[in-house]
């Protein structure tokens, strides 16, 4: 198992942060400072060399684990601690799953420090989100459907994580449960819609690591109530 692997099956709780919104001082301190096992820096748009640059130095005063998902072939900045890369599996488009992808390998070759890779299956549910609006992701999928599609990533692909991604949004209970069982020897993160400890809790009783992103842009103690409550044992 590669060190970057090991890095992640420790996490439980993550939070993402994102290049192209604006985050002060004082409240990126009080992210890295938070007790989280990780930042993960990423976004579906908007995305520029320069923003992935300066949030990456900020975060790295703290000496918090710092990884990039990589969601644009411009802004991949060398310096994080890993890349995760995200394959929209529910994407009817290629481009998604692996063209973007093989561009990257052309464009940078034997530059890819391929050690420090992972890749991510994203499961896109919430229609309204950028990401579905931008990869067209099938997000009218049943419970049974997103299993199938988690099944594939863990089974078929043998990915290292299995992404169900409800961002802005808190996920549908069934299919929750339904992709969890689904998910074996991959590690499931679940994102979206975690905006305090209930969700949080609820999530962190299903998913291996939970990731918070847009509540910490309008609630900051919201966001850092969500630590603590990952990371305790009880669910409810
Ligand atoms: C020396 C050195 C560092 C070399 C570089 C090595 C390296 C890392 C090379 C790249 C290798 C590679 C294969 C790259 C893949 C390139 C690529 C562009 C792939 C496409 C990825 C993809 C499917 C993007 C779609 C969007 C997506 C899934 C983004 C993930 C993050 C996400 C979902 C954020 C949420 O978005 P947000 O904007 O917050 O949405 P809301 O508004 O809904 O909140
Ligand atoms: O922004 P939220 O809704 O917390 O979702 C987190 C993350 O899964 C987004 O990619
Ligand atoms: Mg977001």
């Amino acid at each position: 198992m590669t060190v970057v692997r090991q890095m992640i099956e420790t996490w439980r709780h993550v939070f993402k942060l994102d290049p192209d919104r604006a985050i002060s001082e004082e409240d990126l301190r009080a992210v890295c400072q938070s007790g989280t096992d990780g930042i993960l820096v990423g976004g579906s748009t908007g995305i520029t060399y320069d923003n992935t640059a300066r949030l990456m130095s900020g975060i790295q005063r703290y000496g918090v684990p710092c990884v990039l998902e990589v969601s644009d072939l411009s802004a991949v900045v060398p310096g994080f601690d890993a890349y995760l890369i995200p394959m929209v599996l529910n994407s009817p488009d290629p481009a998604w799953i692996v063209g973007h992808h093989r561009r990257a390998v052309e464009r940078y070759g034997d530059f890819i420090p391929w050690e420090l890779l992972l890749t991510e299956g994203y499961i896109v549910l919430n229609g309204n989100s950028a990401v579905a609006r931008l990869t067209g992701a099938d997000t009218g999928l049943s419970a049974d459907g997103a299993a199938a599609y988690a099944h594939i990533a863990d089974k078929l692909m043998t990915l290292p994580i299995v992404y169900l991604e409800y961002s802005g949004s808190f996920g549908d209970a069934e299919t929750m449960q339904a992709v969890r069982e689904a998910v074996g020897h991959a590690r499931l993160f679940y994102g979206g819609g975690v905006t305090g400890p209930d969700q949080a809790k609820l999530a962190a009783s299903l998913a291996d690591t939970v990731v918070v992103g847009n509540i910490i842009y309008t609630d900051i103690g919201r966001a850092l109530s969500t630590v603590e409550a990952v990371k305790s044992d009880a669910a409810i």
